[in-house]
């Protein structure tokens, strides 16, 4: 895996992208890399554009400038059902499976390149990986907040993607859950599957990421370790006000 720039291996590269809303210019000539099964944090103060970036390499905004290559191939303006299908997966801040399907009606969701034996098969290894094999049949809107955050990593799951962005996994979940679900992204992780996950929690990121990104006022302001990014005065700036 490399610091510096894009490389062949990378699946996620993007090339100043940019996005304004009005008179904010959210992401601002934002150059981010992500290698190939790497495990990368996003992180930076309140505003400085991490959901935005998110929302831009998943399809869900149309950036303003830029471009967004994913495995290669330019993906600039695609949807999200395009980016899905090409492998590209996400979970929200907040979880919001289909409340009154089952767990496991909600693991049929997604629609899957195979066929219905191996879709059994992949429900009932991904339900039992991610502890949820004992809540299968309960409502989804009767699970805990930490639950639901698995069923929909459960659900992206699904579809094999060679990258998965993760919004904040550890918001409004209990310490003992989130030791598991940071063990679980690991052995996705550890699977092959690349991970870029936003967090405010540091104890996460410095558990989780062998590389992180700090974005300020929409740029990417640093990338190194945790220990090298803890470490560094534009990052301590970033935090207190300063840019
Ligand atoms: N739909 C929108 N319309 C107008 N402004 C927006 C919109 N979405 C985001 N912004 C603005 O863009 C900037 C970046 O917001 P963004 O949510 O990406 O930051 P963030 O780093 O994810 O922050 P947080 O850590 O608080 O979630 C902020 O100034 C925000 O107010």
């Amino acid at each position: 895996m490399t610091d510096e720039g894009a490389t062949t291996g990378d699946v996620l590269v993007t090339d100043g992208l940019t996005k304004s809303f009005g008179g904010i210019t959210a992401v601002d000539g934002l150059d981010l890399s992500i290698g190939s099964g790497e495990l990368v944090g996003l992180i930076g103060p309140n505003g400085a554009g991490k959901t935005t970036t998110l929302n831009l390499v998943t399809g869900f905004l149309l950036p303003s400038g830029g471009m967004i290559r994913f495995n290669g191939e330019d993906v600039t303006g695609e949807r999200p059902n395009e980016l899905s299908r090409r492998g590209v997966g996400r979970t929200f801040q907040i979880s919001k499976p289909f409340g009154r399907l089952s767990v496991y009606e909600n693991m049929l969701v997604p629609n899957v390149p195979y066929g219905p034996a191996e879709r059994e098969e992949r429900i009932r290894t991904l339900l039992a990986e991610l502890s949820l094999d004992h809540v299968a049949e309960n409502r989804a809107d009767e699970i805990s907040g930490g639950q639901k955050k698995l069923l929909e990593l459960a659900r992206v799951l699904m579809l094999d993607p060679d990258l998965v962005l993760l919004d904040e996994p550890a918001a409004g979940v209990n310490p003992a859950l989130m030791d598991e679900i940071m063990e679980d992204i690991k052995r996705i992780n550890a699977g092959g599957t690349a991970i870029l996950v936003i967090e405010h929690d540091m104890s996460v990121i410095e558990e989780l990421c062998e590389r992180v990104v700090v974005m300020n006022a929409g740029r990417n302001i640093m990338t190194g370790t945790f220990e090298e990014v803890r470490a560094d005065e534009r990052v301590r700036d970033a935090y207190l006000g300063g840019t």
